[in-house]
């Protein structure tokens, strides 16, 4: 007999978030002795394609993404590849764009009646060319970029195309040491990610080897993930999961303010003025927290002159 597979994803960890009506994702939180933790799972759910995403299945990423960021008891927030894929048992975090709906202007939805078994040049037939080709992954990737907590890619499997660019755009990854691979395909298929999925690499694995990775467009392991800063650690595929759990439940001990105020100024240099707008809108928070600030809010709603003279000239 052979030996089971061993799965990342514990279902007795995790509940499903209530509300949403998910095709392309799956939505998690975490759950220990029956209450919640300040962790949330999200997870691509087209193994049969290795995790392609098509136009649905951003909307739903960033939907559940924005209500991650929400959520004000939610900490940080787990992406990763649901898996095997039960044609050929191949596993992915995910393999960017699905080609077969690429339109001459982005990705397009399909007609309401499409059949999703069709084959390509079939399925080409079925793009709704009422409805604008969408690129808006980079949405996604603006929104876990400046979304002020952390997200942690779990690479299940492959990371390519548009994939290995999300796992770029994450603040941590761990890599499945049996199953991810790793492979920038962008040029092959006539794409490039000209924004953070090759800025931010070069950031992480150092200018030359993000040029190999995007020019030559060779697969590589996990291992090299690791070696070359596009990942931050490689476990067993088993631990996978509980790795990014563990971490995810390491960072919600941390002051929420202080995780919030990092991961914007560790932005903030790469993402000029953008970058400097989010973490000072996070600094004004802050400065409408103290007693100076109130004074002068109170001082204008009482018609007089604020009193400064409490608050010193600090230095
Ligand atoms: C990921 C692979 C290297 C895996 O290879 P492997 O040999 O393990 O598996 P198969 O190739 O046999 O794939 C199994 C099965 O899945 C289908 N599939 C895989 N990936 C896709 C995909 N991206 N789209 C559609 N279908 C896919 C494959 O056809 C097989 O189906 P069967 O019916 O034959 O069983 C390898 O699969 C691979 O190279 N995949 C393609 C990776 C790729 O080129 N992705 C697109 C890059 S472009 C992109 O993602 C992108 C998207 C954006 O929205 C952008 C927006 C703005 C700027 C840039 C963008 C961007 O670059």
């Amino acid at each position: 007999m052979s030996e089971p597979v061993p799965q990342p994803f514990d279902p007795s960890a995790w509940r499903p978030v209530e509300g949403f009506d998910l095709t392309d994702i799956t939505y998690h939180r975490a759950v220990r002795d029956g209450r919640d933790l300040p962790a949330v799972r999200i997870a691509f759910d087209r193994p049969e394609v290795r995790n392609a995403f098509r136009p649905q299945t951003v909307d739903e990423l960033y939907r559940a993404l924005d209500h991650a960021r929400m959520t004000s008891d939610v900490a940080a927030v787990i992406l990763t590849g649901n898996g095997p894929s039960p044609k050929d048992g191949g596993w992915a975090f995910c393999s960017g764009g699905d080609q077969r709906i690429r339109g001459r202007d982005g990705y397009r939805y399909e007609t309401e009646d499409a059949d999703p078994l069709a084959e390509t040049a079939q399925r080409r037939e079925q793009i709704d060319p009422a409805r604008a080709g969408r690129l808006h992954i980079l949405e996604v990737q603006r929104l876990i970029r400046t979304m002020p907590k952390v997200v942690i890619a779990a690479v299940s499997g492959w990371a390519a195309g548009g994939g290995h660019s999300l796992n770029v755009v994450c603040d941590l990854s761990v890599a499945s040491r049996q199953h991810a691979r790793f492979k920038q395909t962008d040029a092959n298929v006539g794409s490039f990610d000209a924004g953070y999925g090759s800025g931010l690499l070069a950031r992480q694995a150092g200018d030359k080897r993000a040029r190999e990775i995007f020019f030559l467009a060779r697969e590589y392991s996990a291992e090299d993930a690791e070696r070359w800063g596009v990942v931050n650690e490689v476990v067993d595929h088993a631990e996978l999961e509980s790795t990014a759990l563990e971490w995810a439940l390491t960072v919600a001990g941390k002051s929420p303010q202080a995780i919030r105020m990092l991961k914007l100024a560790f932005n903030m240099v790469d993402d000029g003025l953008a970058g400097q707008q989010v973490f000072a809108g996070e600094a004004t928070r802050l400065a409408y927290m103290t007693d100076e600030a109130a004074e002068g809010r109170d001082a204008f709603l009482e018609r007089r002159d604020p009193d400064w003279s409490r608050f010193p000239y600090y230095y």
